[in-house]
């Protein structure tokens, strides 16, 4: 389908779960790759396999983003996440339980070497993730990119209880929790350094995580089934 259409530009949506289990933080792009998951396979494979189609063809083009993690909402509060069943990640998770959907939210693990002993990340509001894509496709079109990676982060580290934190401030609503064993696989602190991307892209991330709780919760509050209308 490509071919008949001569198209050889691609946007590839990756992860910062290609870092695997990266040990100096800031994240850089040009950070040794490895993973601890099968989704985290995946990414990589796809990030491989373009790579060797551009070696192949130099006339292709891959920009291969690497989210960090991302939250939020359209500020209109009218498209949101809806994850089905019980959400896996932190952001959907905090926002049922403010909403009064789940009871708490269980920290995974208090003893991590960080300021708060919870796990750091680099949240993302997705409104500046979906610019950053808009931003790599007006890269594209401009002149020839070949294979290249671009971390889509803030730089900013926040914990878990400081994500608790900031949501009860966005939402007025307590967000009750118990600390419990540490999750599997997950790594004590993980965030971007995303000036590769305002010096290729000519874009970096403009909203803060108080944004970031006030776009979710203004969706999860509008819409506390999700999607679902009963
Ligand atoms: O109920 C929960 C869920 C998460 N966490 C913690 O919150 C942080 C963030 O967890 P989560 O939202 O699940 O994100 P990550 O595990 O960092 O993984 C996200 O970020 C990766 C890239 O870094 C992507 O590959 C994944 O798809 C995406 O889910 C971690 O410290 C978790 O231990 C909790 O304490 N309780």
């Amino acid at each position: 389908m490509l071919q008949r259409y001569d198209c050889k530009n691609i946007v590839f949506s990756s992860s910062a779960t290609v870092y695997g289990l990266a040990k100096t933080m800031p994240v850089k792009e040009d950070a040794p790759l490895g993973t601890t998951n099968p989704y985290g396979n995946t990414k990589l494979f796809i990030e491989e396999i373009l790579k060797d189609v551009y070696k192949s063809d130099s006339s292709w083009n891959a920009v291969v983003l690497r989210y960090f993690n991302p939250v939020g909402a359209h500020p209109s509060g009218l498209i949101g996440e809806d994850p089905s069943g019980i959400p896996n990640n932190l952001m959907p998770y905090i926002a049922q339980v403010a909403v009064g959907r789940l009871p708490e939210l269980s920290v995974f693990g208090n003893d991590y070497e960080t300021h708060d002993g919870t796990g750091v990340r680099d949240y993302i509001h997705v409104v500046d993730l979906a610019k950053g894509h808009v931003a790599a496709l007006h890269k594209m079109e401009k002149s020839p990119t070949g294979w290249v990676a671009v971390n889509l982060g803030t730089g900013k580290g926040y914990s878990v209880l400081d994500m608790v934190n900031a949501f009860h401030k966005a939402s007025g609503k307590p967000v009750p929790y118990k600390i419990v064993p540490r999750r599997e696989g997950d790594v004590a602190v993980l965030y971007a350094d995303p000036s590769f991307a305002q010096e290729f892209l000519g874009w970096k991330a403009e909203l803060g995580i108080d944004e970031m709780c006030r776009d979710t919760w203004k969706w999860q509050s509008s819409n506390p089934q999700g999607y679902r209308t009963k």
